[in-house]
């Protein structure tokens, strides 16, 4: 078995930030919505996660933030004339298309991509699908500049490959690593890839949610596990459970969470909890490990417990002593029941032993949590060197991003202000820096 470490690419908010209620079936983005954002503060809290796992000897890297607004989408939907006329009458016309627009959804880097380490890939290549992200539209081109990105950063043809996104279509919906668990007895050892979907496009009789969209099929996940030369006797794809998708659970990354050999999860993650079990099991069989559940049981943490304080859309990280830390957001511990229940994890003697809280209170407002602002790259020490080094979170890096959002970013974002087209010039501005922070020139296409 080659070492492996695993690197965490935290997305850095952009500074469109916004709360323009995009996300049907999200609760807090649906809650939040129109109220007041602070970009500055967002993309901070996100600098200060990374800073600190960093500081504790994790492996961590940064993903840029994409171009704001996106005048493409804006242009082959009919507005045209400079920049400010788009604007103009977009906001007039179609403010919520506006919004989408600006989003700084990418800022969820769980949904960049789904990741394969070499270990587990036939050709002995890391291995990225970017996600089409077509269940919404202010989330479905971010593939474009997503590919662009990891394509910039992991260049190196032997060692990693970047496929497009699947066909944009209901029947390949892809959502990323949020629907994806990789588990295994250690990074760099030959490890099980868990897929869990929530809808199947071509069998009515599979289960599916009724109130919200199912954003992952299970044709998208194994077109992905097909593109990454995945093996089957290693690969586990399971049905979410439908009920906890129409109670918020819109991503599979909101009640399940797994690292090394161990799934934390609720019990009423999964469709079917005994065959899922089973099949991870036996997969892990041929990986030679076994698996670790650590369960959560509904009187312990009900669903809605769950999805508010984001317990599970934690970052499970080893530790050099082999034990594992949460990290977990501050509403973990406002939450009575989630804040007992973790007090008696950590005492209880488990593989996880360490609480880690972060205050990302912006991000969490739109429904995004520690472990969507992350996408978890493994890579061998050769691969690691071979990636660009500009990206990897260092102290000089913290400092330079930081001041760069003190210059660049707002306060105060309300609908209102996405009309202001002097909102576009500054994001503008503040990319063609980041390149030359990270860089990585030519990035982004900002002609
Ligand atoms: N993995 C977490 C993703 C959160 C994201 N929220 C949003 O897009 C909310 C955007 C808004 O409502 O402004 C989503 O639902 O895909």
């Amino acid at each position: 078995m080659r070492t492996a470490r695993e690197f965490n690419f935290d997305g850095l908010v952009g500074p469109s930030h916004n709360y323009a209620g995009l996300s049907f079936g999200n609760v807090a983005s649906f809650s939040n919505v129109r109220s007041a954002s602070n970009p500055r503060q967002a993309a901070l809290q996100g600098l200060a996660k990374m800073r600190a796992l960093a500081a504790r000897g994790f492996a961590q890297a940064v993903m840029p933030p994409q171009a704001r607004p996106n005048f493409r989408l804006l242009r082959r939907i009919g507005f045209s004339g400079t920049d400010a006329d788009v604007l103009a009458r977009a906001w007039r016309e179609a403010p919520v298309i506006l919004a989408c627009a600006y989003s700084a959804a990418p800022m969820w880097t769980a949904n960049a991509a789904t990741v394969s380490p070499s270990s587990d890939t036939q050709d002995g290549r890391v291995h990225f699908t970017a996600a089409n992200l077509n269940n919404k539209l202010h989330r479905s081109e971010e593939h474009v500049q997503a590919t662009r990105t990891l394509r910039a950063i992991f260049k190196d043809s032997n060692r990693f490959v970047v496929h497009d996104a699947l066909p944009p279509v209901p029947a390949f919906g892809d959502e990323g690593a949020a629907n994806h668990t990789r588990l295994a007895s250690a990074h760099g050892a030959a490890g099980v890839e868990f897929f869990v979907y929530g809808r199947v496009e071509f069998d009515p009789s599979a289960p599916c949610p009724k109130k919200y969209p199912a954003r992952q099929t299970l044709e998208a996940s194994q077109a992905v596990a097909r593109l990454h030369g995945l093996d089957p006797a290693r690969t586990v794809f399971a049905a979410q459970n439908p009920d906890v998708i129409d109670q918020g659970v819109f991503h599979n990354d909101v009640i399940a969470v797994g690292n090394g050999n161990v799934l934390f999860y609720h019990e009423q993650a999964f469709f079917d909890e005994a065959a899922t079990l089973g099949a991870l099991r036996s997969a892990l069989g041929n990986a030679d490990t076994d698996l670790v559940p650590v369960r959560v049981d509904t009187r312990q943490v009900p669903v809605g417990d769950a999805v508010a304080s984001y317990l599970f859309n934690s970052q499970l990280l080893t530790k050099p002593d082999g034990r594992m830390a949460l990290v977990v957001p501050h509403e973990c511990r406002e939450n009575e029941a989630v804040s007992r229940y973790l007090a008696g994890l950590v005492e209880g003697g488990g593989p996880i032993d360490e609480l880690i809280e972060f205050d990302l209170r912006q991000s969490m407002r739109n429904g995004g949590g520690p472990a969507c602002l992350r996408l978890r790259v493994a890579l061998t020490d050769d691969e690691a060197r071979d990636m660009h080094q500009g990206v990897i979170m260092t102290e000089t890096l913290y400092a330079q991003l930081v001041a760069w959002v003190e210059k660049y970013y707002r306060d105060r974002v309300e609908p209102k202000d996405l009309a202001d087209p002097q909102l576009a010039i500054e994001c503008a501005a503040s990319l063609e820096e980041l390149e030359r922070i990270l860089g990585l020139p030519g990035l982004y296409d900002l002609s």
